[in-house]
């Protein structure tokens, strides 16, 4: 399956630089996820990967080749567009092998692929069907079918379920890692969905304005998020971050200061910081009605309902933080005292806005990710 490298890649239209200096690698055969906000450059790289684009400067590698001037149609791979693109005038088996056909692959080999591809994409009983006689979900799974009939080595998808609804999207996740499962393509993958980057990816590439944040495991980077953009950006609603200071074992925002645990104190010593950000995740927080030794104080703002958790948004010296809870005792105008355990609490160098890492006796600490 395709290894695909990017060397110092960047991508312009006229004096717009939309993708800067792209270094990164997708391992053969994994699930990598390009995730970003609207405009950030996902579809642009992945058009790259495809040939759809040139690449204004750097190289991009496939199985050790360049590839930056070899044509889309010479890349030995298939594509998933948001709108499916099937062909209004085809039924489901024709769209499904128009590829194959002009492949002129023999008529046996045709029919085994295509025989496979309705049972695994459970399409069995509708090849007889035009695209607008299919509903979203059915008319997903034939752009599924057609891109992995073609045996590829890789499998691009650019947003394939964002015109599903949410239910169809839950069920539709699965069945793209099943699909993987059973092919075992290498799968480049857009969404601006987290929950679908978190749930699919091998790995998640966050970018932000055409600049790679982060490449890492969906647990690293909700637990372990390299830097502040990734830990704001991760989560639902983000993490929380202060600006803080450290000095003799207290953690200090603003005016108030709690104790830090020895761990923390000796690892912050060790990296000499003393001004930082620190961060901890609303689903981390400690909420307290009374006061209690080593908690801040705040009072809350506003409650939001998610149904079996709620939102308790609070004003603490000036900066607005968000808990999730499943108290429902917090009430606008309350006062509220917070705090996080030692193993759930993040600290970014105050400069760069880099992760400082963690003392090691945090490092088997790891919580699963959770959306609200
Ligand atoms: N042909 C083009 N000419 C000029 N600018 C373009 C062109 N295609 C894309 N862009 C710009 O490049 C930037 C990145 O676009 P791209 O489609 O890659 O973003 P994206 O992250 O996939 O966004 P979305 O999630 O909204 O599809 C955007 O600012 C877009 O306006």
């Amino acid at each position: 399956m395709k290894e695909i490298v990017f060397e110092n890649v960047c991508k312009k239209y006229g004096k717009n630089t939309i993708i800067e200096n792209l270094n990164f690698t997708v391992h053969s055969g994994e699930r990598l996820i390009l995730l970003g906000a609207s405009g950030c450059g996902k579809s642009t790289t992945l058009r790259m990967i495809a040939g759809l684009e040139d690449i204004t400067s750097g190289n991009l590698y496939m199985n050790g080749q360049r590839v930056n001037d070899i044509v889309s149609g010479k890349r030995n791979l298939s594509m998933v567009f948001q709108n499916y693109a099937l062909y209004p005038h085809m039924t489901v088996t024709e769209n499904i092998i128009y590829g194959l056909k002009i492949q002129k692959l023999p008529q046996a080999e045709i029919h085994a692929r295509l025989t496979a591809a309705l049972g695994k994409l459970e399409l069995d009983g509708l090849e007889n069907r035009k695209p607008k006689d299919l509903s979203g979900g059915q008319r997903q799974r034939v752009a599924l079918a057609r891109a992995v009939v073609k045996r590829s080595e890789l499998l691009l998808l650019d947003e394939p379920l964002s015109n599903l609804d949410a239910q169809l999207r839950v069920h539709a996740r699965k069945e793209l890692v099943k699909i993987h499962q059973a092919y075992k393509q290498t799968f480049v993958y857009v969404t601006h969905d987290q929950v679908e980057a978190m749930t699919i990816g091998d790995r998640v590439a966050i970018l932000d304005k055409g600049r790679l944040q982060v490449i890492d495991t969906p647990n690293n980077v909700y637990n372990r998020p390299a830097n502040i953009f990734t830990a704001k950006f991760i989560g639902s609603p983000g993490m929380n971050i202060f600006k803080g200071s450290y000095s003799d074992h207290f953690l200090q925002l603003g005016k108030q200061s709690i104790k830090l645990s020895e761990a923390w104190s000796a690892y912050i010593g060790e990296k000499n910081c003393r001004e930082f950000y620190f961060g901890i995740r609303p689903e981390h927080i400690l909420l307290y009605r009374e006061k209690h030794r080593d908690t801040f104080a705040g009072v809350v703002k506003y409650v939001e309902e998610y149904g079996s958790r709620r939102g308790i948004y609070f004003e603490t010296e000036g900066s607005e933080v968000v808990a999730v809870t499943e108290a429902s005792d917090f009430k606008p105008g309350s006062n509220i005292y917070f705090a996080a355990d030692s193993d759930k609490l993040h600290i970014f160098d105050s400069k760069n806005k880099k992760n400082i890492g963690y003392p090691e006796v945090y490092h088997g600490n790891i919580y699963q990710y959770q959306s609200v």
